[in-house]
């Protein structure tokens, strides 16, 4: 499990360290781990020795990292020139150990082209700017440096987190540097694991600088790995049947969207639940795909008993909605399901209901303009679930799962591909995750798994080229079968 903490909590845990260990001990063990990672970086561009490398210096301790990192480098024989962005405010210790390197030091901005000119020639450029101290994305000053830094063939090493991005949410306002490779210290932060700050991050590396003896047990946020998913996965003993691995119902697909039914069901079917139960419109549809589900017209109250159901894939103004929200077994809602759906009633539910939108949906739900989900995916995503009472599955470029229960993390998917935005695929997320809730498992569970296992299975069909919905589907096997050989 890869886990991430807030700034506040970072902070807090850092105090408690810092009182037992002598002063600067904690900064020291951050730039030289670092520097190793830097020297790493050029000795595989070529040699440290001779490398020249630019520190792009902020007021915080995110700039004395880079200016101890600095000074090892130039210890080790790199040519290593510290850009000032605040001169006077710059970590004196760092910049003192610099000089005493060997360093140079220019300032920004300044009369001459000096800073754009070592931009220009660099190898290696550090980014120390801001780290979690940062706030409000780069300032003006800083805007045209790291457009040098974008032009210039160096390798980008950001200290902590690319300057610009916000630390808790992942947000980014205006612009902010874009690193190849992130060195952060102590754990994770929200912004390494959450789009779009993460991409800004590129390889993100952890240095251990003892900080996970004080940090708590629980993790604002955290991503699943293979082995926790194995755990996770339902298996089936001698003693199972298919009632007793659970049905799942799908209420979805309409004359006008039939296709929706087939590939909720060939999500569901791929699930873990032991049978397929289709009620809608569209049963010849998927009985002519998939001859093993049991199929009804509706409604679902009539339908037979399931222990979870699925509604709302293609569903247009089909009914359906209500009479599954209406039972006593765990129900997800996705896409048409989604349109104008009551809180109270959502609320007011004793099983456990999973809402899996994507930002438009989320945007509507929450009344505001979809690109205020985007930028803030965190936020909104808390916010839904709090606000319906439900777990809440916020599907896109990183897919996050919210529980009702804010003491527990928010789950990060770090399976995505952009290959899964493509039609019909959140379709098969439904069914299959609906599957996963029929066969036992729990809300924040079955959504984490699910978005899991298809964005594995979206991978590996895609291996590089376009992706049908029909393709994920028909590779759960495999992705099923890669993450269970982990347990
Ligand atoms: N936590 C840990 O365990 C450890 C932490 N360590 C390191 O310390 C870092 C945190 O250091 P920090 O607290 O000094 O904050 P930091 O990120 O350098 O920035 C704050 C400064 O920037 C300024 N500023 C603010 N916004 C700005 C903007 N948009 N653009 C430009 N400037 C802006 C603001 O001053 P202002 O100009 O607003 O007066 C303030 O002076 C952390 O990320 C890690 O690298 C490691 O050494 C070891 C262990
Ligand atoms: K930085």
């Amino acid at each position: 499990m890869r886990t991430a903490y807030s700034v506040e909590t970072v902070r807090t845990a850092e105090r408690e360290l810092m009182d037992r260990l002598p002063d600067g001990v904690l900064m020291q063990r951050a730039a030289a781990g670092l520097a190793a990672a830097c020297a790493d970086l050029l000795r595989r561009r070529g040699r440290v020795y001779g490398a020249r490398v630019v520190l792009l210096v902020g007021s915080g301790d995110n700039g004395g990292d880079a200016l101890y990192a600095g000074a090892r480098l130039a210890r080790r024989g790199a040519g290593v020139t510290a850009v000032l962005l605040a001169a006077g405010r710059a970590h004196e210790g760092g910049l003192a150990a610099l000089s005493g390197a060997g360093g140079r030091v220019v300032e920004h901005p300044s009369d001459t082209s000096a800073p754009f000119d070592v931009l220009a020639a660099a190898d290696l450029v550090v980014d120390g700017i801001t780290g979690i101290g940062g706030r409000g994305g780069l300032r003006p000053d800083a805007v045209p440096l790291a457009r040098a830094v974008h032009e210039s063939d160096a390798v980008v090493v950001a200290v902590d987190l690319p300057s610009g991005v916000e630390a808790d949410s992942g947000e980014v306002v205006g612009e902010a540097l874009r690193a190849d490779v992130t060195l952060t210290f102590g754990t994770y932060k929200p912004a390494h694991l959450i789009d779009p700050a993460r991409e800004y991050a590129g390889a993100v590396g952890l240095v251990d600088i003892g900080l996970g003896a004080v940090l708590p047990p629980v993790a604002e946020l955290e991503a699943l790995q293979h082995a926790d998913v194995a755990r996770l996965l339902p298996v089936p003993t001698g003693e199972s049947d298919k009632y007793r691995r659970g049905v799942v119902g799908v209420v979805a697909g309409s004359a006008r969207y039939p296709g929706a039914a087939v590939l909720a069901v060939a999500g569901a079917l791929h699930g873990g639940a032991g049978a397929v139960r289709y009620v809608g419109p569209a049963g010849d549809a998927v009985i002519a795909r998939f001859p093993e589900t049991l199929v009804h017209a509706g409604p679902p109250a009539k339908a037979g008993r399931v222990q979870a159901w699925v509604v709302g894939p293609g569903l247009g103004e089909e009914p359906g909605v209500r009479d599954a929200l209406a039972s006593d077994v765990p129900v997800l809602v996705d896409a048409d399901g989604l349109r104008g759906l009551n809180a109270k009633v959502v609320r007011a539910r004793k099983a456990p209901t999973l809402l899996t939108p994507h930002a438009g949906e989320a945007a509507a739900l929450l009344e505001v303009p979809r690109e205020e989900v985007e930028s803030a995916r965190l936020t909104a995503v808390r916010e839904l679930a709090a606000r319906y009472g439900a777990t809440v599955l916020l599907k896109g470029s990183t897919t996050l799962v919210a529980d009702p229960d804010t003491a527990l993390p928010v789950r990060v998917n770090p399976t995505g591909t952009p290959w899964l935005a493509t039609a019909g695929s959140g379709d098969v997320l439904s069914g299959l995750t609906g599957s996963l809730l029929a066969a036992g498992l729990g809300a924040r569970d079955a959504g984490s798994v699910g978005a899991y296992l298809h964005g594995l299975a979206a991978r590996s069909a895609a291996r590089g080229a376009p992706v049908s919905a029909e393709d994920v589907g028909a590779a759960l096997r495999v992705a099923w079968r890669d993450v269970s050989e982990e347990a």
